[in-house]
């Protein structure tokens, strides 16, 4: 594929936020310009912590074109983040400290500018995390044109930006009382669909300071870059644009890009060959997992256990940075029928297995896309963050997923070994699980049709890399 610009293909700089749902995104992006000859050069900003996961993650066609520059994590860390530690996922734990770990990456802003500066030639583009504002005002001292990615997509980024703006949840007076969406008559949420402090009228506390003031330093900005597709949430984007004055490309599902690329001339997991060995009897497969950040508690992990081994199907477990409690027959009863993996595998690679029927996700928004684009239908169970706004739009919108509530009703409640047990039999040999199948695989089709050639998310790509050239 050509770049259809008469200018040459600029030399761009990215800087990831250090956290793996928001640098692997970025990495497919690196990928996906590459591939199409967008740019003629990535500089990637991260920290020594990072670079590794980086440099091992670049396909080897982007690694050629592709340089990082390590800054240095900033020192006197605040109590309780161990040292060493440069990315969320290695935090003990992410609701206590992402905050402080967020405003010590803003110490980062000396190194980045002297850094940046001393680029040659320098970039015409910085493409930088929402959670790094502060990047975009550098950028912008230094007339250098910028976009801001979102890790969330059109609903979630346009609901709460809603919400944040007319506080129509300022009406209800409990957390399960639904209220309207102004913009969008069909759509009510509860406050129990958002996380503090944006379920309340009035937030207040660091982390509602942290996303002001680094959403006031991306306005700064010439636009967002959004992982997702027009078509896919068009009423969303549509407001963004004429409601909100967001500028935004929609160049996704990113994740295609790796997915097309794949793993070429490497011997087949030890995984892979066990789901092979599933599709070879016809075993429909559950894959278990909860993104990179999520902590689930023992007493859940227990009733998860009994519910995926009392569903009598077959299922990958991710329990990576857990701690893990169950019978002390469990692993031994649930024997072949099962993988339970303490390390970081292929997410995708698993997803596009023809064996995988089935996606237990905590929704973060790049295990959605993943999902999606490998027509794999989920069992939506939300945790934190914007999770639940994506749970909602998945199934409710979408209707390519079941969801799972607590089995008490509240919001944070246990879910019980009935319930996973039910809902993963539904989702995989049930009636409403071959309806949200057949709308995962269309919406596949639909993904892959979007970043085609002449595709709304092909030519977002192009327009993207060309607002860095006026
Ligand atoms: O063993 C693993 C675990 C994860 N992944 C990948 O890691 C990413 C995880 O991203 P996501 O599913 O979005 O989960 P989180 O990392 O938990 O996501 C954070 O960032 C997302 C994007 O902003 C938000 O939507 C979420 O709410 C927030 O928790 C995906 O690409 C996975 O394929 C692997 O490849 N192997």
């Amino acid at each position: 594929m050509e770049n259809s610009c008469s200018s040459p293909p600029p030399h761009i700089a990215i800087f990831p936020f250090m956290s793996k749902g928001h640098t692997i995104p970025m990495l497919h992006l690196a990928h996906l310009l590459h591939h199409r000859r967008l740019v003629s050069h990535i500089t990637f900003f991260t920290t020594s912590g990072n670079a590794p996961f980086i440099r091992s993650s670049l396909s080897s066609v982007a690694a050629q074109s592709t340089s990082i520059v390590s800054l240095p994590f900033p020192g006197n860390l605040p109590p309780d983040i161990p040292a060493g530690v440069e990315s969320t996922d290695q935090l003990p734990s992410i609701d206590d400290l992402f905050i402080p770990f967020a405003n010590t990456v803003v110490r980062m802003r000396s190194s980045f500018t002297q850094a940046i500066s001393q680029l040659s030639p320098a970039p015409s583009l910085l493409i930088s995390d929402g959670f790094l504002g502060w990047t975009q005002q550098v950028a912008t001292e230094l007339n250098i044109p910028g976009l801001v990615y979102f890790g969330m997509g059109g609903f979630a980024q346009t609901v709460s930006t809603i919400v944040n703006k007319h506080k129509p949840h300022a009406k209800v007076p409990s957390a399960y009382e639904p209220f309207a969406i102004p913009g969008f008559p069909h759509l009510s949420l509860t406050k129990s669909d958002l996380e503090p402090p944006f379920d309340d009228p009035d937030p207040k506390g660091p982390l509602w300071d942290f996303v002001v003031q680094q959403g006031v330093a991306s306005i700064t900005n010439r636009g967002f870059i959004m992982n997702s597709f027009y078509d896919l949430e068009s009423p969303y984007f549509d407001y963004m644009d004429s409601r909100l004055g967001i500028n935004s490309y929609q160049v996704g599902p990113l994740c295609l890009a790796r997915l097309d690329s794949g793993k070429k001339n490497q011997p087949p997991s030890p995984l892979l060959q066990w789901l092979d060995s599933r599709l070879s009897v016809n075993h429909p497969v559950l894959y278990v997992s909860f993104g990179t950040q999520v902590k689930i508690s023992l007493i859940q992990m227990k009733e998860i256990a009994i519910g995926l081994e009392r569903s009598g199907l077959d299922f990958i477990w991710i329990i990576r940075g857990q701690g893990c409690y169950w019978d002390d027959g469990f692993e031994e009863r649930v024997g072949d029928r099962c993988r339970l993996v303490k390390e970081w595998v292929d997410q995708l690679e698993i997803l596009a297995h023809k064996a995988v029927h089935g996606f237990m996700t905590h929704c973060g928004w790049n295990s959605v896309m993943e999902s999606m684009c490998t027509g794999v239908p989920v069992l939506a169970w939300p945790m934190m963050a914007e999770q639940r706004l994506n749970a909602k739009f998945v199934v409710e919108e979408l209707g390519m997923g079941l969801r799972i509530h607590a089995s008490d009703g509240t919001k944070n409640g246990l879910v019980k070994a009935e319930d996973i047990e039910r809902l993963t039999r539904e989702l995989l040999v049930g009636e409403k699980g071959m309806t949200v199948k057949k709308k995962a695989k269309e919406l596949a089709v639909a993904a892959r049709h979007a970043t085609s050639e002449g595709g709304s998310s092909y030519v977002a790509l192009e327009k993207m890399i060309n607002c860095a050239k006026h």
